[in-house]
């Protein structure tokens, strides 16, 4: 199997994902700041312990060539992801330190916690499961929206968060990641209890990225 048997086995799911609500009124420039901002904060204490299910990848690892293999990406969340955060938020007057101290939400610990523990009972590939509709679907969005003639660049005050996941350095990164899941799938089959297996937690980080665009729609104001 591959990432895309991972895709397909939840494609309604996938869909609701990647083409949610949240994404396209984002795209449109009409997200509501009050929307944008929570899920700003929200992702930001997301993303550090997503960052530490990565650092679990290489605690988890059963080869050298294994451990390389989270080590990019561990870099890429902290070296440029969260620190694309921390500078959106303080261009809205927000401190790194104010966002550390922001409480999670709890369609955030939902799914980092699912991560993270799908991590520690599991083996690695049932951690990678858990991990890749992260980077995959954010590959998708990114490219999709900048693709879109509808995508407003100008007068969009997301148009950094739109071209930051549409950008050649998290769009190589993701086609590195999903190399590396596709040789951890190579031997296993579709339909074995194993596929289903990951089937089955792909699907649930994927249920919970609709959650957490949903979570963000929910604070809008007028
Ligand atoms: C919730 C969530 N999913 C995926 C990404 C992509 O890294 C992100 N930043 N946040
Ligand atoms: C930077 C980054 N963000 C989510 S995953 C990842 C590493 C590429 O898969």
């Amino acid at each position: 199997m591959n990432h895309q048997d991972l895709i397909q086995a939840c494609q309604h799911d996938w869909n609701d994902y990647t083409e949610h609500s949240f994404v396209q009124q984002l795209a449109l420039g009409e997200l509501a700041h009050s929307s944008f901002l929570h899920y700003l904060k929200q992702d930001f204490l997301f993303l550090k312990q997503y960052t530490r299910a990565y650092a679990l990848a290489i605690y988890k690892a059963r080869s050298l060539a294994e451990m390389r293999m989270a080590l990019p990406s561990v870099q890429a969340l902290l070296e440029s992801e969260i620190a694309h955060h921390v500078n959106y938020c303080g261009e809205w007057g927000i401190s790194e330190i104010e966002m550390e101290a922001e409480p999670e939400a709890v369609g955030t610990v939902a799914y980092t916690r699912f991560v993270l523990d799908t991590g520690m009972s599991g083996d690695v590939i049932d951690l990678y499961a858990a991990l890749a509709p992260c980077s995959i679907g954010y590959a998708v969005i990114g490219a999709q929206l900048s693709a879109a003639k509808s995508t407003k660049f100008v007068n969009n005050p997301y148009a950094n968060w739109i071209n930051m996941y549409a950008g050649e350095e998290f769009q190589l990164g993701v086609e590195k990641s999903i190399k590396n899941l596709d040789t951890l799938l190579e031997d296993i089959e579709l339909s074995s209890q194993r596929g289903q297996r990951l089937c089955q937690i792909f699907k649930t980080a994927t249920r919970m990225e609709v959650a957490f665009w949903q979570q963000g729609l929910d604070q809008t104001k007028n």
